[in-house]
């Protein structure tokens, strides 16, 4: 095995995402699960979801999570977000405890959800418009970003005037409007071509380069995870536990040909093999 490609422990960082973390100072930085379970409570009875999970994500860091269907991954992302208290343990965001949804977060999905009668723009500012922030503040922003994601001159268009992919860009921007540290992506190419869904991955680590933010994203995509991620969390069956975590030791920026770099190969079958059994991955 290359040794780049161990598993480490959930507590070790990367070294330069260390460095990073360091420089933040102040309350502990980035995402922080003590003892973090779920188990839904519904008339069938109780269905236990996640096991109690310890984990943090350092600030700026780009951490997806990988794992087979049902095992907890939405879960662990309403909790992290706040939508969804755990049954047991702490999430901590920069040091306090998530106790309500906050404006910490922004939230893409696997579909776009875009608000049909809502042009490009308007949709953008959804956020903004939902929480009564002040509009003139917050309209050059959105357009910067979706200038970022290269949707300048789409502003006025409605959401069916738009490819996928490129509703999917505005969703990302909606996420980023009132510039919260942290972006939770639940699948979000999962419906995208192959092709456009390459397109977007490299997309996002620019975004992400760019805005510095902190991004937890889930997928089924083993390659994908390996692409995007500075660390990869793989997870277990249900209720979901944590199998590994992995480092991604190559270098960024990446391109497409990152993909057959032998790291990232090599990477790819680890991961795969947690998975022989179940068969359930990409
Ligand atoms: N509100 C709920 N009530 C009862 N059980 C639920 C509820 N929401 C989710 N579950 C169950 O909890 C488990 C985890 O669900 P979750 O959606 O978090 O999994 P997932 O890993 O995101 O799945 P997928 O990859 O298929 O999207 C599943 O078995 C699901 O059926």
């Amino acid at each position: 095995m290359n040794p780049a490609t161990k598993p480490t422990h959930a507590e070790q960082p990367a070294a330069h995402l260390r460095l990073v973390s360091d420089r933040a100072g102040g309350a502990t930085p980035g995402i922080k699960l003590s003892g973090v379970s779920k188990t839904y409570r519904s008339r069938d009875g109780d269905v236990p979801s996640l096991r109690p999970l310890d984990f943090t994500i350092n600030d700026g860091e780009f951490f997806v999570v990988v794992g087979p269907s049902g095992c907890g991954k939405s879960t662990l992302l309403k909790m992290i977000s706040g939508l969804l208290p755990p049954t047991t343990g702490e999430v901590l965001v920069d040091g306090e405890v998530v106790t309500r949804p906050h404006g910490n977060v922004g939230i893409v999905f696997q579909n776009a959800l875009l608000l049909p009668w809502r042009n490009i723009l308007s949709n953008a500012m959804l956020p903004i418009d939902m929480k009564r922030l002040a509009r003139d503040k917050y309209l050059a922003r959105a357009k910067a970003l979706l200038k970022l994601v290269g949707l300048e001159g789409f502003e006025k268009k409605l959401p069916w005037q738009l490819s996928g992919g490129m509703q999917q860009r505005a969703s990302i921007c909606r996420a980023l409007v009132h510039d919260p540290k942290i972006m939770l992506m639940d699948e979000p190419f999962g419906a995208l071509d192959a092709m456009t869904r390459e397109r977007m991955n490299v997309e996002l680590m620019r975004i992400q380069r760019e805005t510095g933010k902190t991004v937890l994203l889930i997928t089924h995509s083993i390659p994908e995870a390996v692409f995007l991620a500075d660390r990869v969390l793989v997870m277990t069956e249900r209720p979901g536990a944590i199998a590994a975590i992995y480092d991604v030791p190559m270098p960024r920026p990446r391109s497409l040909e990152t993909m057959s770099d032998p790291v990232f190969t090599e990477l790819v079958q680890r991961i795969r093999k947690h998975f022989f059994t179940q068969g359930s991955l990409d």
